[in-house]
């Protein structure tokens, strides 16, 4: 099981700093989507300029042109991409075939799917390398988390690894653990923190335990 930081609401400066703290303690570094809406894909190639050991993954949530928006963020140096899930299936499609072409990998993002399981399912079997569920801030305001859906997912996805990200923290990692997800997704969690690293280090041990 990996651990991906999430980076959503800082600048590029303030997104190399913090990573500098947690380096360490994660596998995979975010650029969020408010963040390439502020600095574009600059950000993706700054940080994997600055910490070329860590995967870098752009979350664009692409909806349309998945070839030719997997292509720009391969550009500028992402090593995962995600699309959306309740995009049609040409973008998805379009999008892992790019991925595949530049040696990148596609994430499917679920937020908003409403069946779950089906969509899964067809996404599985377009060979994306990730399947995502995802209560975003909206949902997270009106209490919502994502455990559910990750174990819908896990009872039928065979091919792609799964991925759980929205309001993770400390005291609710154990439970999201519980369900197995391939990789745990997490930002304020640990970047609401004073102190990132002591956090940062703590999810990684349970995560590696896990
Ligand atoms: O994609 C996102 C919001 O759309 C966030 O990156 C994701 O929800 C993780 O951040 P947090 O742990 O703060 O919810």
């Amino acid at each position: 099981m990996k651990l991906q930081l999430a980076l959503d609401l800082v600048n590029i400066p303030e997104a190399l700093e913090l990573v500098k703290e947690v380096e360490a303690h994660i596998d995979i570094v975010e650029i969020g989507t408010p963040i390439v809406i502020n600095e574009g894909l600059h950000a993706v190639k700054a940080m994997k300029e600055h910490f070329p050991n860590l995967q870098v993954l752009a979350d664009l949530k692409i909806m349309d042109a998945g070839g030719y928006e997997v292509m720009k963020a391969s550009e500028a140096g992402a090593d995962i991409i995600t699309v959306l899930g309740v995009s049609d299936d040409s973008t998805i499609q379009g999008a892992v075939a790019e991925a595949k072409k530049q040696g990148r990998q596609v994430m499917v993002d679920m937020i908003n799917v409403k069946n779950m399981e089906q969509r899964a399912q067809e996404i599985d079997a377009m060979g994306v390398d990730y399947i995502c569920v995802h209560s975003g801030y909206d949902h997270q305001a009106a209490g919502k988390n994502s455990f559910e859906e990750l174990n819908a997912i896990k009872r039928v996805v065979k091919q792609a690894k799964t991925a759980i990200a929205g309001g993770i923290k400390l005291d609710t990692l154990p439970e999201v653990i519980q369900a197995n997800p391939d990789l745990v997704i997490v930002g304020g969690g640990i970047t609401s923190h004073t102190d990132k690293q002591a956090v940062a280090a703590q999810m990684q041990q349970l995560v590696q335990q896990g």
